[in-house]
């Protein structure tokens, strides 16, 4: 079989990210508010810093304002929480988002439960749980939606077009990916099948899918013999592994190059799911600048 199509998730999220900064402007112009983000990072781990400095960068250059909030790592939950109100009742921050993991000695479904459900642009708030999880097959997703689910879901219908009927499989089952990209997939009329460290006989069940979503953070786990010819495969895993030089490198939970034999379709590790999380956020910041501003629900 001939190689897999690649998925071009940094291609995709350019021109999303393109949208999303029209849609800034023509808001503004229109007299709406400007929409602003605020990020809260707790601790100084260096990954999760460059990441929350991206997202406020990006957030600039789409015409948003940025809020960067860098808190120490001994932080109570309390100041935590403290910073979450100040944010909720700030009209100038329509989107918060306060990036995981959270140090151990504080509780994330207390800090999640508190972010306000029309600023929580991670769509982790139980409101917005509930409102995924008891969506109706088709029904516009006019509330905030897990960025990097979104994101899968937005890659997995420019490539395949409708949907209907295939078989996905998703391994992983956290609340932040698997769970989510599920029920994304089920409202797209697919065929679910959540899998697990516990599932048995796991690469059967990954030979079913016609659609194969992988986030279980370990390196190239998934194998090509798991997959199933012609088969679309999202890697979502950012596993960062030493080279010989000393450096280091992003791989994906997909052996690539086998994947790449057999797959119809694949995403790369960088610059496939990754670049989609980003530009999700800051479409679910626009969209929830545009709620609070009153106007009506368009997908951009
Ligand atoms: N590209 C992006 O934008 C993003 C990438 N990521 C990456 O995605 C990956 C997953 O993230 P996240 O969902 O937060 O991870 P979690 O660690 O929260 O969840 C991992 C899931 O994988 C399952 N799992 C672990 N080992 C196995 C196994 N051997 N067989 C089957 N299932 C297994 C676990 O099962 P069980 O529940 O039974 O323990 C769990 O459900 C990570 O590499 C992370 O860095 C995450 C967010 C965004
Ligand atoms: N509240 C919260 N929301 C999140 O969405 C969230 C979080 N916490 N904690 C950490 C994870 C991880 N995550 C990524 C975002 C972008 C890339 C990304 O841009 N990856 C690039 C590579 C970037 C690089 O080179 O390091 C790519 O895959 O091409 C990856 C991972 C969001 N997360
Ligand atoms: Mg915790």
């Amino acid at each position: 079989m001939a190689d897999a199509k690649l998925i071009d998730g940094k291609a995709f999220a350019g021109g999303l990210r393109q949208r999303v900064g029209a849609g800034v402007a023509d808001l503004i112009a229109k007299g709406g508010p400007k929409p602003g983000l605020a990020t809260v990072l707790v601790g100084a781990d260096p990954a999760s810093q460059v990441y929350v400095r991206s997202k406020g960068k990006l957030a600039v250059e789409l015409g948003m304002a940025s809020f960067d909030h860098q808190l120490p790592e001994n932080t109570t939950e309390a100041e935590l929480l403290a910073v979450v109100a100040q944010l909720n009742a700030d009209p100038t921050v329509n989107g918060i988002l306060v990036q995981l993991p959270l140090p151990r000695h504080i509780d994330t479904a207390k800090v999640l439960i508190a972010i306000d459900p029309a600023k929580d642009v991670d769509g982790f708030h139980p409101v917005n749980v509930g409102r995924l999880g008891s969506i109706a097959p088709g029904a516009p997703l006019d509330f905030p939606v897990p960025c990097t689910p979104l994101g899968v879901s937005m890659l997995l219908q420019d490539a395949l077009g409708s949907l209907s009927g295939l078989n996905a499989v998703i391994v992983g089952r956290s609340n932040l990916v698997g769970r989510p990209v599920a029920q994304l997939l089920l409202r797209a009329d697919c065929t679910v099948t959540i899998t697990h460290s516990r599932t048995r006989d796991l690469p059967a069940v990954c030979r079913q899918a016609d659609i194969l979503v992988v986030a279980i953070g370990k390196t190239e786990f998934v194998k090509g013999g798991w997959i199933k010819p012609g088969a679309a495969v999202v890697d979502v895993g950012i596993n960062r592994i030493p080279t010989p030089e000393g450096k280091s490198r992003l791989v994906g939970d997909v052996a690539f190059a086998e994947a790449q034999k057999v797959a119809g379709y694949v995403t790369p590790v960088p610059g496939g799911v990754g670049p989609m999380t980003v530009a999700c956020l800051m479409y679910n910041t626009l969209q929830a600048t545009r709620r609070v501003a009153g106007l009506p629900f368009v997908a951009v």
